[in-house]
C-alpha cells in the first residue's frame, strides 16, 4: 500500500487560523474528574508543544479516556482549565472546538454512509471550506479511493481506522486526539499510519495528543510521554531516555513496573 503523506503540503486552511509560532497548542491545568467519590482525574496539568506528538500512557483505567474526553469537551471537568490555541473549552467552546478533532477505535464512523457521505457529513458539521476539494485530497491521502463509494459498515477494521483518521483532518486542527489509532492495523498499515501522523505533526503547525498500549509505538512516534496512574501524572519525558533514568531496559519494562504499582494501590484500596 503506498500513502502520498511524503508528498504532504500545507493547506492555505491551516493558515487562516493563524497560530501563534511558539505558543502550545494545549494547555491543561489543575484538570480533575470525579465520579461520586471516586477520582477518575486529579489534579493533571501538561501541554502539547507545536509539532509535537505527546503520548498519554497508563494502565486500564489510569484516566487516559477521561481526560481526553474533557480536552474535547464531552465530558465537564470537576476542576481545573483547558485551553486549546488559547481558548477555554469551557467558556470560548466553539473556537476551541473547531481546532480539535480525534478519532477513536471506539468511535466508528456511521456504518450506513458511504466514505464519501460520511466525510461529507462530518465536513459539512465542521463547515470545512472548500469541502469537496478537501474530501478528494483525504480520500487519496488515506488510500480510500477504491472504498469512496462503499459503506463504512462493511469495512475491515484497519479500513474504518483509515476512514476514521481522514474524518479527523477534515478541518485541518491544530489539535489532533487520537486514542489508539493503530489498535486494529496491521503492523504494514500500522507504520504507514505512523509515518503518516508523523508526518503531519512535522509539517503541520499543531500538535497530536496520542494514547496507546503499544510500547515500541510510542517510542517510535511520540517526543514525549506522560505516565498517568490512578488519574494522576506520575512521570513524563522523553520515552528514549525515560526507561533508563528509573533503572528499566525498556519503556514496556517501565510501565509494567508502574502499572503494578498502581495494582497494588488499588488492592489496598487508597485514594
Ligand atoms: N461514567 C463513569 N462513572 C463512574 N466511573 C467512571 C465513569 N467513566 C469512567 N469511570 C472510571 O474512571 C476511571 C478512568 O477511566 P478511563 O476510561 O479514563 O480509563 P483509561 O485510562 O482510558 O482506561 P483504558 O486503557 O482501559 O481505556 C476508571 O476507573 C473508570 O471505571
Amino acid at each position: 500500500m503506498r500513502f502520498p503523506w511524503q508528498a504532504w503540503r500545507l493547506s492555505p486552511l491551516s493558515k487562516l487560523v493563524n497560530p501563534k509560532p511558539s505558543s502550545p497548542v494545549l494547555q491543561v491545568s489543575g484538570l480533575g474528574k470525579r465520579y461520586g467519590e471516586r477520582a477518575a482525574v486529579s489534579d493533571v496539568s501538561f501541554e502539547v508543544g507545536r509539532n509535537e506528538i505527546v503520548g498519554l500512557l497508563g494502565p486500564n483505567g489510569a484516566g487516559k479516556t477521561t481526560t481526553l474526553n474533557m480536552v474535547l469537551g464531552v465530558l465537564e471537568p470537576s476542576a481545573g482549565r483547558i485551553l486549546i490555541e488559547g481558548f477555554d473549552v469551557q467558556r470560548q467552546r466553539r473556537k476551541a472546538l473547531e481546532r480539535t478533532n480525534f478519532a477513536a477505535v471506539y468511535a466508528p464512523l456511521p456504518g450506513n454512509l458511504t466514505v464519501y457521505e460520511n466525510l461529507r457529513f462530518f465536513g459539512l458539521l465542521y463547515a470545512v471550506r472548500n469541502l469537496a476539494r478537501r474530501i478528494e485530497t483525504l480520500i487519496e491521502q488515506f488510500d480510500l479511493v477504491r472504498f469512496r463509494d462503499t459503506r463504512c459498515g462493511v469495512l475491515s477494521s484497519g479500513e474504518q481506522t483509515r476512514v476514521c483518521l481522514a474524518k479527523a483532518m477534515l478541518n485541518m486542527p491544530q489539535l489532533l486526539l487520537l486514542d489508539e489509532p493503530t489498535a486494529s492495523l496491521d503492523p504494514a498499515t500500522a507504520r504507514d499510519i505512523r509515518a503518516q501522523i508523523k508526518a503531519i505533526a512535522t509539517h503541520g503547525s499543531g500538535g497530536i495528543l496520542w494514547t496507546s498500549h503499544n510500547m515500541l509505538e510510542v517510542q517510535e512516534v511520540c517526543d514525549r510521554v506522560l505516565f498517568l496512574s490512578r488519574g494522576r501524572i506520575l512521570l513524563q519525558g522523553d520515552p528514549r531516555t525515560l526507561p533508563q533514568q528509573h533503572g528499566e531496559a525498556t519503556l514496556d519494562d517501565l510501565f509494567v513496573k508502574l502499572a503494578h504499582a498502581n495494582a497494588a494501590q488499588n488492592a489496598e484500596g487508597t485514594e
